[in-house]
């Protein structure tokens, strides 16, 4: 049970874990008329909150077309029956259709937008499915010869604005318009849906360096083609007022689009959406630099195309409070502009306008969750525990298509395993850290794991068996007994908001994870046992509560009145799904697919690889600090929590397999092989320098000796604490510099002496000669480790070039490659 909520004030601080994951950067400081490059790749600390990767349900409605192809929109429009477009029950639905879009990596916004959809009914929408961004592009039923969606206005479109078109604009997502009466607006019954024209609302996070999600990576190219901003970059700066600007509602013309943006255009775009209506939620973090980029791209590229939005941009950080930005966004400005537009409160025939009225004034209680996929239990038990392999692999010949699992699952598709053949400790005895060098064989897999220097590796962590077995007892699941995922396709909207259609592709997206398998590899794999829950999380598995206490509890943070409850008692205090099912809230009782949909998703960890794909053609090293940090639980106990993936990785033996998959990054040597490498790599930042290093080396030692000579100079800054416990590689970097590869090597030990010293700080001791090799040798500089510690050499930097070259600080202000 968790004790009655406390009066100290909730600490809003988020613990940190050492490079579970990263993600790189690069950035290029530009020198005015000086043309000197430096390519800065950072990787990131993340943050130890697990993101919610509840991936409940997509059932995705890809613009099927209905009918005859050739048909026009409007000859399609206000028919009911087989095939054509239903009349909604104006009563029920005063607002209209509305559809959700989704671009995610690991499932938030998937959450968000799943959220969305089940909050219409209630606020007198239809909803008319969640998709995922990727089956906006990937429509198979998109007849882009076909000229079914020109609308007649002598546009002649092309195939890619006809695939965007498909679904965005598909008439099966808009509302007919015919009728009409009552309540204004500028459709038909109750306070005007928006006739004829189609509502959207996307949820888009951002990735990378103010990229798309995997998934949102085909839309995006296509928009900005279309809409004319070549340059995602230009965005950020020329949006921002978008969030509080309030947009004209004109019928036509670009002061009604999103944008108004100043773009690197080159032609005019097309005002191929100008039937759309939109509004966009970004998810971002504050601690990138191009933040919520993505969301703010969306919104101005649908702007740019024609559309119009119909609610203020909403940007949700998750460095700090990303469900409550989303939940201000949503009962603030989401919900209140799509009702006044399309509803009108108390207009219409009164029963939409109640309904919406109530869930405008009120949060709204939540049945239990519609659930979009039943779990089939094959015959077979599997007798022995341990072989869950073995069953896995019979059932391999029968796994689901790759098609029908959630695109932000697809690491558990494309990952293969692979045997450990070295692992070493790289910290001395005396040092309580540790930090471990492994070794990955490739050799067979070298179809689907081939890499390049300094690549990252994504590792799909397990959960230690005795957590497993530990969830599978308070839950009474049978760990042996295999199951298949089976999307539910009940052939309607009905109370799923994800079965939208009855269409063969309803179920594609539609499964967590690849089924058949057992009990066992389900949780052991695909359920995040141990990372922190969100809130939305907590309330899912409130419905499942018998005890009332615990219901309440579970309530009461996931409210947003109880944020600083949940911060203490669930966050700062590492509890995972696993301590609630098993201690906190021991009545909680669900079938397996509720608990399935109700757990976030195990996410992968992201390495950098330590090793030269030149040099180790067939094998593949990484470098991973153990995370270890000490908190007291909720029952006041001191515990030492350990990062579940580094814990995982560091508990492993040669011999033993991981789960593993290539990523590619943007880390490259410069081709040019004078040009010196200026590198930073304190502590495990030191991964990509080593393998930068190895790949110099074996350069050096495959040239002829005139060649040899031209190789550029290659300095590397490294820092730890001190020498004796935490240099490693140490013996690697001093045959390095032996051998001429490394020619110089700069030590930052912080804690040899009183002052502490850092990698910026030997950096800012050396500016005349740094500032020489950037403006006389186009030096390429790549610094990788933490956040704080990127942004440091970044300064220290732009402080170096602005002193010695004589310029402004601003003109060396550092811009994206
Ligand atoms: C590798 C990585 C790179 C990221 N890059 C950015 C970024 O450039 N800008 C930003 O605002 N947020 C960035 N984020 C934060 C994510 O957008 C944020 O955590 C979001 O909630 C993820 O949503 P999802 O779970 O739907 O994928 C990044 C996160 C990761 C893990």
């Amino acid at each position: 049970m968790f004790p009655s909520s406390s009066s100290t004030a909730a600490s809003t601080s988020i613990p940190l874990v050492v490079l579970d994951a990263l993600g790189t950067q690069s950035a290029v400081i530009s020198l005015g008329v000086t043309t000197a490059v430096l390519l800065v790749t950072t990787y990131y600390y993340y943050l130890s909150r697990t993101k919610s990767s509840r991936t409940t349900t997509t059932t995705t409605m890809t613009g099927r077309l209905v009918g005859d192809k050739s048909m026009t929109a409007s000859s399609l429009v206000g028919k009911d029956g087989d095939g054509d477009i239903e009349v909604l029950d104006a009563s029920k639905y005063p607002g209209g259709r509305l559809t959700v879009y989704y671009g995610s990596q690991t499932g938030t916004a998937q959450m968000f937008a799943r959220q969305i959809a089940e909050e219409c009914e209630h606020r007198g929408f239809k909803c008319d499915g969640v998709i995922d961004l990727q089956d906006v592009v990937d429509n198979d039923d998109c007849d882009i010869e076909g000229t079914w969606n020109d609308d007649g206005e002598g546009v002649e479109y092309d195939g890619e604005v006809k695939l965007i078109r498909a679904t965005l604009a598909n008439p099966r997502h808009r509302d007919p318009d015919v009728g009409g009466g009552g309540g204004g607006g500028d459709g038909i019954g109750g306070g005007g849906r928006g006739g004829g024209r189609s509502k959207a609302v996307f949820l888009v996070a951002t990735y990378g360096e103010g990229e798309p999600t995997d998934n949102a990576q085909q839309f995006v190219e296509i928009m900005k083609r279309k809409s004319g901003i070549r340059n995602i970059y230009d965005i950020g700066a020329t949006t921002t007022t978008m969030t509080t600007s309030v947009v004209e509602e004109k019928e036509g013309g670009e002061d009604e689009a999103g944008g108004g943006t100043e773009t690197t255009s080159e032609s005019p775009p097309v005002a191929f959406l100008a039937d759309v209506d939109y509004a966009v939620f970004g998810l971002g973090n504050k601690q990138y630099e191009h933040y919520n980029n993505m969301g703010r791209f969306v919104d101005a590229s649908l702007g740019r195309c024609g559309a119009r939005r119909v609610a203020d941009l909403g940007l949700g950080d998750d460095d700090d409070d990303l469900e409550g930005d989303f939940e201000n966004w949503k009962d603030g400005v989401l919900w209140p502009s799509l009702i006044s537009r399309y509803v009108g409160v108390g207009g219409g025939d009164g029963s939409g306008g109640e309904r919406v009225n109530a869930a405008t004034t009120g949060r709204i209680t939540h049945a239990l969750p519609p659930c979009p996929y039943t779990v089939d239990y094959c015959d077979s038990r599997i007798n022995a525990p341990d072989n869950d392999d073995r069953a896995d692999q019979d059932a391999e010949a029968d796994v689901s298509p790759s098609d029908m699992i959630q695109t932000s699952s697809r690491h558990y598709v494309q990952a293969v395993d692979c045997p450990i053949i070295a692992r070493r400790e790289l910290r001395d005895s005396s040092d309580p850290g540790s930090t471990v060098h492994i070794e990955i064989d490739i050799s067979r897999r070298m179809d689907v794991m081939k890499y390049h220097t300094a690549d990252n590796l994504g590792i799909l962590p397990k959960n230690d068996s005795t957590t497993v077995e530990a969830v599978a007892r308070a839950l009474n699941y049978d760990l042996d007994r295999r199951f298949r995922l089976v999307p539910k396709n009940d052939g309607g909207c009905g109370s799923d908001p994800n079965s939208i259609s009855s269409s063969p592709s309803s179920s594609r997206h539609t499964l967590p994870f690849p089924t058949p398998c057992t009990v066992r590899h389900c949780l052991e794999r695909y359920c995040d046992l141990t990372g922190s829950p969100r809130r939305s999380d907590l309330k899912q598995l409130a419905s499942y509560a018998v005890d009332d206490l615990d219901r309440r509890a579970l309530l009461r943070m996931s409210s947003k009145e109880g944020k600083a409850e949940y911060r203490e008692k669930i966050v700062d205090a590492h509890v995972g799904i696993a301590d609630i099912v098993t201690r906190l809230c021991p009545s909680i009782s669900c079938p397996l697919e509720h608990f399935i949909m109700a757990c976030p998703r195990l996410q992968p960890r992201y390495y950098t690889v330590s090793s030269s794909s030149m040099v180790h053609p067939t094998t593949i090293h990484i470098t991973l600090a153990v995370l270890e940090t000490e908190r007291r639980n909720v029952d006041g106990d001191v515990k030492v929590f350990r990062g579940l993936c580094s814990g995982y990785l560091a508990g492993l033996k040669t011999g033993d397999t991981v789960s593993a998959f290539v990523r590619e990054s943007t880390f490259r040597l410069p081709r040019q092989i004078e040009r010196p490498v200026i590198m930073f790599g304190p502590g495990t930042g030191i991964a990509p320098m080593r393998a930068i290093l190895q790949e110099r080396s074996h350069m050096c030692q495959t040239m002829e000796p005139q060649q040899r000579e031209r190789i550029g100079a290659s300095i590397l800054y490294f820092g730890c604490k001190n020498r004796s416990m935490d240099y490693i590689y140490q013996d690697e970097l001093e045959a390095f510099l032996e051998e001429r590869t490394l020619t110089e090597l700069h030590l930052a030990f912080s804690r040899e002496k009183a002052d502490k010293v850092y990698v910026q700080h030997l950096l800012a001791n050396r500016g005349e000669e740094t500032w020489k090799l950037i403006r006389d040798e186009n030096a390429f500089i790549f610094v990788c480790g933490a956040v704080r510690m990127g942004a440091d050499v970044s300064s220290t930097l732009q402080d170096i070039i602005s002193q010695e070259g004589g310029m402004n600080r601003d003109k060396a202000k550092i811009d994206d490659v």
